[in-house]
């Protein structure tokens, strides 16, 4: 018979999908009951009288777990305990757990092999394959003491749930002790139970009692199918640890996949194909320009066509990997993976402590949002947009300088005409219907809607940047000289309209260079306005006359109806409403396709400047900040989803998320020496740029509940779906489609030998200000918190914790500037997590420095919120690290159980950051 370490064959990397009853062929199976999403099995492990193989020899214990499925001939390596030192009754922490999808069954076989370490150094990594029949391999390092196994059904159908068998040599003859396994049931009010175990652990006598009160539901069920279409294959851990006054809590760690880590990067990218067709097919529509225009233009179409060929191979690619939710940290260059952040999770912590609430502590963990694929040569994004900007500042020749922002407002300016060009006119055919029906009330409302929209329309070009970029779009024309020169106005909002429009030729009034007329803009533009008035006063005529509605149509631009386009209006006697109105709907039409025409041109222009300026490089540029963001939004979407559903019953997170929108803080655990310097610079662009984003809240039509994502490059509206009944219950607010905002704050500081490095001989100013400026939007974000949450809201915040004290606390610890200063990152996750944030931690890959920094975290909060007894405090971080789910999260992504840190590496570290003996070493990863 074989053993297989579980997670190391291909297959066994996720778990298998649950045969709910006997349905593996001849075999009759029986499925354990068990509340849907909760683990099917959970036990904890102690030993007791164990015989030591050499008298006198101090044990040093743990115990293997193994599976045999009853349908296969295989003993699978399932978990491992922690070792326990210095005891012949070691009593285990790190207990054991099946989550719902694990194929387990009452006929399934589990075997228990206990080992004395005798080297810590060689014990984490166990990928051996063994065979049962010959005795177990001498492993280097830990000798076999002895082994039971039993049945599920037998643990489950025992009194209250416990075994206590006898630990056998491998020839089954001699008995070396006992083994305790007894079920554990996380969230159940064990009445009266009271193990009354004594242990010593390391040196330590202390009584531990199991005691738990009735736990609150943390996560309601109703939620769970629902997320679970988010989250893939879990990873569970089971520990007990005990508290201040001797009593034990229970924790489950959870570690998850999802889903998004692909179809985000997917709909990202076909929204930028979308957006750059759709910008292509402009700049092609820009008309005649003068040779140098239309050279440059012929080449920025050449490359972004090229660009845009880029991006459909991409998304062909990652089309191909229907079903994967995890890129591992060994793929980080792959160029098809760009977009797909590396190694995305949501490490869970489920608290269960006695006379408190059951508590949920979640982090996303993912690897820094970077471009690999291109490298960090050059440095990253926040140097390198620096750079570009200046230099295309600087250089006057060729082209027109506007600056980012004018571009993003020439971006929003045309992504506003295109969605509401169409708008206005289905209101404009609407509004014919309605007149056809000769209906008074639907002819109101329509006009209604049909205002409101040309208004925004109107509304939308006020901008100077039209008008000049006009300008400038008239000088690129073939023979483009000015006549005389601009003085732009600042607005036309005021001119009133006394007549209809003249009828408009579209082609007729872009300017020539003989007629250039700066202020033939202002008219087309006002023109839109005369006409929608000019409808009004005829739908206000046309309900007068046919019977009298007191307040007219009520809709009038500007407030009022120009008495002079009324009268310029004739009813007759017996009006047609639809004869009436048709043709002045056709005016606003034509008024509003001219406007159309010259600000599409002209903001088309202005962003053929911007892909002009250094091509192909300033491409490149926006490739890498895509890649970067796209990462970084497929975390954050996943952080909200998740966010969202675990305090979808809480009315004032609720609150807080339509009034004030939520923090969300990143930790980076990056140093500012060599590559990082680069990925931590492409990290702080990907994060800020997560402010153009916007979650809205729609009701799910179907089994699809993947988000969609709309918009442009900009601003982007991520659209989370939730089925009816989790819909129905959520404020006005959001359910009418209020965005949503997130506010994200990145605070970064280097743990590793590289840091040491930036300390000693480089610089570590990068750090520093990145630290400064999020310290500033963090502050900011709480001031809004204050100001926009009720009272009564703010004082259960701050009765807890004073939060204020907190920030300044971080405010001075960032201007100290202590070397690895990790008090910084603990204070930054302490305000999220009493600002009801969402939690990020990230390193270059999420696995060895985020493993180290989120078990630390695990425990602090043990410490701090659940009372983990003190001494207990390391004992914990290493059983974590040890056997937890993060040194899963290295298996699974380099296929060997060891952090990839060297002695040098472990000195440089901060101590809580160094993980326990026998865990690290040289991994090729
Ligand atoms: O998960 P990370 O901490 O980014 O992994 C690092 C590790 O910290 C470092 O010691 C090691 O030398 C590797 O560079 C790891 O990065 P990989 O991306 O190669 O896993």
């Amino acid at each position: 018979m074989e053993i297989k370490e579980e997670g190391t064959s291909e297959e066994g990397q996720h778990f298998l999908p649950t045969p709910q009853a006997n349905d593996t062929g001849d075999f009759q199976l029986t499925s354990i009951q068990k509340t849907p999403d909760e683990p099917q099995l959970e036990f904890i492990l102690a030993c007791k009288d164990l015989v030591a193989p050499v008298r006198d020899r101090k044990l040093s214990t743990l115990v293997q777990i193994s599976i045999i499925h009853p349908t296969e001939e295989g003993l699978i390596r399932y978990s491992s305990t922690e070792i326990v030192e210095g005891t012949r009754d070691p009593l285990f922490l790190t207990g054991v757990t099946f989550p719902s999808e694990y194929p387990i069954y009452e006929e399934t076989k589990i075997k228990l092999t206990v080992y004395d370490v005798k080297d810590k150094s060689h014990d984490t990594v166990r990928t051996s394959v063994l065979h049962e029949h010959k005795d177990p391999l001498p492993d280097i390092g830990r000798s076999f003491l002895g082994y039971a196994s039993f049945k599920v059904g037998e643990l489950l159908k025992s009194k209250e749930q416990l075994l206590a068998l006898s630990l056998r040599t491998s020839d089954g003859g001699k008995v070396v002790g006992t083994i305790e396994v007894s079920v554990v049931k996380m969230g159940e009010i064990e009445d009266g139970e009271a193990d009354h175990i004594t242990t010593d652990v390391q040196g330590q006598k202390c009584a531990l009692v199991c005691e738990c009160t009735a736990p609150e539901s943390v996560s309601r069920k109703d939620n769970l199918p629902f997320l679970n279409a988010v989250l893939k294959n879990p990873v569970c851990k089971l520990y007990r640890f005990p508290t201040s006054d001797n009593k034990w809590m229970r924790i489950r760690e959870q570690m998850s996949e999802s889903v998004l880590s692909f179809h985000i990067p997917k709909e990202l990218i076909s929204l930028h194909i979308k957006e750059d067709l759709c910008r292509n097919q402009e700049l092609k529509e820009l008309g005649e320009l003068s040779p140098h225009w239309d050279n440059l233009r012929k080449n920025v179409l050449t490359h972004c066509d090229q660009m845009v060929n880029m991006y459909q191979d991409i998304l062909t690619e990652l089309s191909k990997e229907t079903g994967s939710s995890f890129k591992s940290s060994s793929s980080k260059g792959e160029k098809t993976l760009e977009f797909v952040p590396i190694n995305l999770h949501l490490q869970r912590m489920h608290v269960h402590s006695p006379h408190l609430k059951d508590a949920l502590y979640d982090v996303i963990t993912v690897g820094a949002p970077a471009a690999h694929f291109q490298g960090f040569k050059n440095g990253g994004l926040r140097k390198l947009l620096h750079r570009f900007e200046t230099e295309r500042r600087n250089t006057g020749y060729q082209f027109i300088y506007y600056s980012p922002e004018n571009t993003a407002k020439a971006k929003e300016v045309l992504s506003n005409i295109n969605q509401l060009q169409p708008l206005i006119a289905t209101h404009a055919d609407l509004l014919l219907n309605s007149a056809s029906q000769h209906s008074p009330d639907s002819l109101k409302n329509s006009l209604k809607m049909l205002s409101e929209k040309t208004e925004l329309f109107v509304h939308a070009f006020k901008d100077q940047l039209v008008r000049s970029a006009l300008l400038a779009l008239y000088t690129a024309r073939p023979g483009g000289v000015l006549k005389k020169p601009p003085s732009p106005k600042s607005s036309t909002e005021e001119s009133c309209p006394q007549d209809p429009p003249p009828p408009m030729k579209r082609q007729d009034s872009i300017p020539h260079h003989s007629d250039y007329d700066e202020e033939e803009w202002d008219r087309v533009w006002a023109n839109v306005g005369k006409s929608l008035n000019c409808i009004i006063a005829m739908v206000d005529k046309l309900i007068e006359r046919d019977g009298g509605s007191e307040g007219g149509s009520g809709g009038s631009r500007d407030g009022e109806t120009d008495p002079s386009v009324a009268d310029a209006i004739i009813a007759p006697p017996k009006e047609d409403w639809y004869e009436q109105l048709y043709p002045l709907i056709l005016t606003l039409k034509d008024c509003m396709g001219e406007v159309v025409n010259r600000a599409k041109q002209s903001l088309t222009f202005v962003l053929l400047q911007e892909l002009a300026y250094s091509l192909p490089q300033c491409l490149m540029l926006t490739l890498r900040r895509d890649i970067v963001f796209s990462q970084a939004l497929a975390g954050l979407v996943c952080g909200f989803i998740i966010k969202l559903h675990t305090s979808l019953h809480d009315p004032g997170f609720l609150q807080q998320l339509h009034t004030v929108g939520l923090i969300v803080q990143y930790e980076g655990l990056l140093s500012t020496y060599s590559d990082e310097i680069g990925m931590l610079e492409d990290m702080a662009v990907g994060i800020s740029d997560l402010k153009k984003v916007a979650f809205k809240i729609i009701e799910a039509k179907s089994n699809d509940v993947l988000p969609v994502i709309t918009g442009r490059r900009d601003h982007y509206v991520v659209e989370v779906k939730l089925p009816a009944r989790m819909f129905e219950s959520l404020p006005l607010q959001i359910k009418e489609g209020q965005l949503l905002h997130v506010y994200p704050v990145l605070f970064n500081i280097g743990i590793n030998e590289q840091q040491t490095l930036a300390e000693r001989f480089g610089d570590v100013s990068l750090q520093e200000s990145i630290n400064q400026e999020n310290f500033e939007l963090l502050k900011e974000y709480y001031t809004i918190f204050m100001e926009k949450m009720p009272p009564d809201y703010i004082s259960h915040f701050q009765e807890q914790n004073d939060i204020k004290d907190l920030l300044e606390n971080l405010h001075q610890n960032i201007q100290a500037k202590k070397r690895k200063n990790v008090e910084i990152m603990w204070l930054a996750a302490t305000i999220c997590r009493k600002l009801n944030g969402i939690r990020f931690t990230c390193c270059k890959s999420a696995k060895d420095r985020t493993s180290m920094s989120v078990t630390l975290e695990q425990c602090s909060i043990l410490r701090d919120e659940h009372q983990l007894h003190k001494d207990f405090f390391i004992r914990a971080l290493d059983c974590m690290r040890r056997e937890g789910c993060r040194i899963e999260n290295v298996l699974k992504n380099i296929k060997c159980r060891k952090y990839a840190f060297n002695m040098l590496q472990l000195m440089a570290f901060p101590k809580y950051y160094r993980p326990p003996e026998g865990t690290y070493g040289k991994a090729d990863t």
